[in-house]
């Protein structure tokens, strides 16, 4: 199997990979080598998936499976058997899993509209409150938004994100977030070298973080905080239907920092992207208001829930941007027994590294321009005119996203809403570049904001 030039015995390809940007990193790979490739990293071998017949393969249920190895098994520390970092075999999967599914269907969705609404709301005066000063951080305020909506529909709780510039919770997340990927490549010794302080404020960190979410489970339990139909709520209720079990408290403070780990950067992650495309697309930005003004109307009429579904061209400036910036740009898989990838052979339990920033540009499934930015590749034709295995931002099988709804609800919701209160416009001479944090998002990205009259 092809791999990365320069192999050197014991680290393997160590030297060639980018800590501070892994997968864009591998997507070179895959531009130079082809497909598949492998890469080796201290003794441990992960094949590379970026394109082609191969990622169909690799998505096949029967053959393969997800993997939790590093980094993402690195999150174990923080969110244990949660349902992300689970693994296939444990059975807090499969209960959380059990219980937690309802919670994210369409009827669940609709209860949670509201405290969405009320959220972008927010968002949208703290930037009029800004508007005067010319430029916002968008990659910032994205965060607070979302971490904002994840909390109130997730927990009840807020975290007062427009409220304070500074907060204990989001800064140890950030931080224990950046430990997890900056660190999974390391060789052990250099991280004790270089990474002391980290390393001393990573405990830190973590045990912030627990404390905060057993605080608020501590409230709901003991009635101090009102009872209300989130997901916390299901969790501390309801049994899974398969054992009659309810879970523990354990598995509960683990899904509850798994969902603000995996429910907040990502879709921050895609509504910044988004709102930058646009900035430098006026005539896209023309398109959507049209449809946000023939579906919702004049502004000051509440959104209502079954308008979002509506906004269609929306929802393609959503798809299009997770297509170039999937906010999770890669993920593992395993093979369940020995078998052969594109040809290659590979034993039992090899790992597998799908890059969907390689997969969803390959110009075999995407044609010649598939660098540009053009949601009508969402249309319904064109969709039902490629191959599913071209597009999979939200993951596959049984370990596919469970808050994929619900992140395309906020994610419409929010871009319908700033439209509406928003002329937005490119910061001049701002070249993307792009952070990798397990997710990605735009460094540095502000984009020009004036208040619509
Ligand atoms: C744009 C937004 C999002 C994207 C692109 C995204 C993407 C993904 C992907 C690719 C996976 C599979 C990872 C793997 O196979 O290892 C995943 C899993 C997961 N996501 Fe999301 N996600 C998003 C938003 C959310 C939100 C809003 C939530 C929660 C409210 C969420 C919760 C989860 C959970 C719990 C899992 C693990 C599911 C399981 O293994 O059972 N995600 N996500």
């Amino acid at each position: 199997m092809p791999h990365p030039a320069w192999r050197l015995p014991l680290i393997g390809d160590v030297l060639r990979l980018d800590p501070q940007r892994p997968v864009q990193r591998e997507v070179q790979f895959v531009r130079e080598l082809g497909d598949v490739l492998e890469i080796s990293i201290i003794g441990r071998k992960v094949v590379v998936v970026g394109g082609g017949d191969a990622a169909a393969e690799v998505f096949d249920e029967s053959r393969f499976a997800k993997a939790v190895v590093p980094p993402v098994s690195n999150l174990r520390e923080l969110a244990g058997d949660g349902l992300f970092t689970a693994f296939n075999s444990e059975p807090a999967w499969a209960q959380a899993h059990n219980v937690l599914m309802p919670a994210f269907s369409q009827a669940s969705m609709r209860s949670y509209h509201d405290a969405m609404v009320e959220c972008v709301d927010q968002l949208c005066d703290y930037w009029t409150d800004r508007a005067e000063r010319g430029t916002v951080d968008v990659s910032s305020d994205m965060n607070r938004l979302t971490l904002e909506v994840i909390g109130r529909t997730g927990f009840g709780h807020s975290f007062d994100s427009f409220a304070s510039d500074r907060n204990p919770f989001v800064e140890s997340m950030t931080r224990a977030l950046s430990f997890v990927s900056q660190t999974a490549n390391d060789l052990p010794v250099i991280r004790e070298i270089l990474g002391w302080k980290a390393l001393r404020q990573n405990p830190k960190d973590i045990a912030l973080m627990k404390r905060t979410v057993d605080d608020v489970i501590t409230a709901r339990r003991s009635g101090q905080s009102p009872r209300q139909d989130d997901l916390l709520q299901r969790m501390l209720e309801n049994p899974d239907p398969d054992t009659g079990e309810l879970l523990s408290d354990q598995s509960i403070r683990n899904q509850v920092l798994t969902f603000l780990i995996a429910g907040h950067e990502t879709t921050a992650g895609l509504l910044s992207f988004a709102l930058h495309y646009l900035s430098l697309n006026p005539d896209m930005i023309e398109r959507a208001r049209a449809e946000i003004d023939e579906v919702i109307g004049a502004e000051g009429a509440p959104v209502r829930f079954e308008q979002i579904a509506k906004l269609r061209y929306v929802r393609r400036i959503i798809d299009e941007t997770l297509r170039l910036w999937p906010s999770g740009p890669a993920f593992f898989r395993k093979t369940r027994e020995a078998t052969t990838l594109a040809g290659y052979p590979i034993g039992k339990s090899e790992t597998i590294l799908v890059v969907l920033l390689a997969l969803h540009r390959d110009p075999k499934l995407w044609g010649d321009n598939a660098e540009d930015f053009d949601p009508d590749r969402f249309l319904p034709a064109a969709v039902r005119a490629r191959p599913a295995h071209a597009y999979k931002p939200f993951g596959v099988g049984a370990r596919a996203c469970i808050g994929r709804q619900f992140a395309l609800h906020e994610a419409v919701l929010t871009l319908a809403q700033i439209l509406t209160r928003f002329d937005i416009a490119p910061v001049p001479g701002y070249e993307l570049s792009v952070a990798e944090l397990l997710t990605v998002r735009p460094e540095n990205l502000r984009l020009q904001i004036r208040p619509r009259p």
